[in-house]
């Protein structure tokens, strides 16, 4: 049987969502593993003021297509834009795009999404549902088509503890909702939608899971295979280890931890941390592809692509490794130095973003307002409590899911395969993982020099050296104000003086009598 990569050939690929996190990483992989691929078809829109043409060459000069550039340095060729915008009917393809499509793709990956958590759930359902309806339409109108991966979440049936690889019923008929939303105005969508989502923590969750049911009932003739990630973080090992471009999921929690804004989070220590690197999931999911085009199995199946069965590691576990990387390999100008906990106490946390958050926030905007500039403490803190309190329900329990499908896809694969399209996440050595998933952020999304690190340390002790003035500072005033102005703590003082005068006089003497 032709190897996967052999398999890829002189096919046509179609994927959606190629210029976000995990499309760029698939493109990539198709591109160095399969280099007799054909064509990369991708559906791309204009954004801020950039043409589609713009996007895309700014996509291929990124540091994550260099190992591509060396093998291939006319690898942009392969690469073929399709302006397309999803949430517009047709998903706005020009009908000579369409025959074109339809004419010559092989394989679709649909991986465009928005993923946003506080999206208005009209939207979410636009995206989420209804573009994957209109994606099935176009796909099943290609006539060459051997298989439709879909990109979805390992939390879109996350109000269920246990998750098997099946499409489970949907919370509401898809079809009934799209209906109902169309005639009702954004004020009334935004009323009713806790009550449409249910258990559901957030529109993205809801709308992931109605979109596999989309799929099933859509699907008709089509080869389908369903991917299902958790948390998926930081590359592993390629094309390079800890290749990140965003601040989505854990990501941004880190940077806040490392530049020593977030000091508490309400997770729980013991709760597994189900973070899936992202060469992982494209991995399985170009040998999904590959598997779904060459066996055709009579039903979809749906790949939970997860580590807590596998290889657990917890929250308490990344929060150890988290601080002490950035302990080690600072990141520049950090407002306090790194040290965040997590808890699951409530209360606690409340204390500590009053005290660690709150605070000096408060501390800084005064500074700053004094110097005669503007204030911006108290908006980053805003912001990053709205974020963490999104992500929350994620970092405070646990989930099971059945990886059956995983397994067995892997047995499928040749050894030589199992090398390339490595996604045997037995392998994972997390605190490695850790490290390299933090020096990624420092260097891929701050832009960070790794020879700036001696001036980041400096910088640290700076700050130490700030805090142990600051608390000295603070505690001559305490002092002054309390134990100077009151008989009665003056004393409480006297007394534990001299207690401790005590204490040090009976040692010394019992140390001289002892010799
Ligand atoms: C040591 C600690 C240990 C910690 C342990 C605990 C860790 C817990 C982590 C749990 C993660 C759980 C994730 C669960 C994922 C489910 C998986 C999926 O399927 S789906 C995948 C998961 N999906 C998600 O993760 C989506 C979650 N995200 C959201 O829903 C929204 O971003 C938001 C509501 C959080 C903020 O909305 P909003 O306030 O409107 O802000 P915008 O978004 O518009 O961004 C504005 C600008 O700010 C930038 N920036 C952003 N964040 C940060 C940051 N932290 N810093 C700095 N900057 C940041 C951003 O780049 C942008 O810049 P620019 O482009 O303008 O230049
Ligand atoms: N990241 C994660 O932790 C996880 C992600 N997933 C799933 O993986 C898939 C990819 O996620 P990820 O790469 O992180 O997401 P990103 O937000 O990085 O990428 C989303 C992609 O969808 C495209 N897109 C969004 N809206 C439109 C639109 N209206 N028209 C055309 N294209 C659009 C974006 O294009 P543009 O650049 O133009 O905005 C971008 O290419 C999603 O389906 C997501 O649900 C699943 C589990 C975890």
């Amino acid at each position: 049987m032709a190897s996967i990569s052999e398999w890829y050939a002189e096919k046509n690929v179609l994927i959606t969502g190629a210029t976000g996190f995990m499309g760029k990483v698939l493109v990539e992989k198709l591109l160095r593993s399969c280099p007799k691929v054909n064509g990369i078809y991708i559906l791309v829109r204009p954004k801020a003021g950039q043409s589609m043409q713009e996007r895309v060459q700014d996509m291929m000069t990124c540091k994550l297509f260099d190992r591509v550039r060396e093998d291939n340095p006319e690898f942009h060729q392969k690469v073929i834009p399709i302006s397309s915008e999803l949430t517009q009917p047709g998903l706005a393809i020009s009908p000579e795009d369409v025959q074109k499509l339809t004419s010559c793709i092989n394989i679709v990956f649909h991986c465009a999404a928005t993923i946003r958590f506080d999206e208005p759930l009209k939207h979410a359902l636009q995206l989420n549902v209804i573009a994957t309806q209109q994606l099935l339409s176009l796909a099943q109108q290609m006539q060459h088509l051997h298989a439709f991966i879909h990109i979805s979440t390992a939390y879109a049936n996350c109000n269920r503890r246990h998750i098997d690889e099946v499409i489970y019923p949907p919370p509401v008929e898809p079809k009934k909702l799209i209906d109902s939303l169309e005639w009702m105005d954004d004020g009334i969508v935004c009323d009713i939608t806790p009550r449409l989502i249910g258990d559901r923590p957030n529109t993205y969750t809801f709308t992931k899971a109605l979109a596999e049911c989309v799929i099933q009932q859509e699907s008709h003739k089509l080869n389908i295979g369903i991917i299902r990630p958790s948390i998926v973080g930081a590359s592993w090992q390629e094309p390079f280890p800890g290749w990140i471009d965003n601040f989505n999921g854990p990501s941004g929690i880190f940077i806040a931890a490392g530049k020593g804004i977030l000091r508490t989070m309400r997770a729980s220590n013991d709760a597994v941390a189900d973070l899936i690197p992202v060469d992982v999931v494209i991995n399985l999911t170009l040998a999904a592809g590959w598997y779904t085009s060459v066996h055709r199995p009579k039903t979809s199946l749906v790949y939970n692509c997860t580590t807590g069965g596998i290889n657990p590691f917890h929250w308490g576990e990344i929060e150890h490794h988290v601080m002490s990387t950035f302990k080690r390999n600072p990141l520049e100008q950090a407002f306090r130095r790194p040290n965040a906990n997590i808890t699951s106490n409530y209360l606690m946390n409340q204390y500590w973003i009053l005290v660690s958050h709150k605070f000096p926030a408060f501390i800084y905007d005064l500074f700053l307002r004094l110097s005669g500039q503007k204030p911006q403490m108290t908006r980053i803190f805003n912001r990053l409590h709205k974020a963490i309190g999104l992500l929350e329900y994620f970092s405070s329990q646990d989930w099971e899911w059945k990886s059956d499908n995983m397994h067995m896809l892997m047995s499928e694969l040749s050894p030589e395969d199992r090398k390339t399209y490595n996604f045997d996440v037995r392998q994972l050595n997390w605190p490695e993982y850790i490290e390299n998933y933090c020096i990624g952020t420092k260097k891929y999304v701050l832009n960070e020099d790794m020879s700036d690190i001696p001036a980041a340390r400096q910088h640290l002790r700076k700050l130490r050296n700030i805090r142990y003035t600051f608390n000295t500072v603070l505690l001559v005033f305490i002092w002054r104000v309390f134990i100077a102005r009151s008989q009665m703590a003056r004393n409480i003082w006297y007394f534990v003086v001299s207690l401790c005068f005590k204490f040090l006089s009976y040692f010394r003497a019992s140390s001289t009598l002892s010799q």
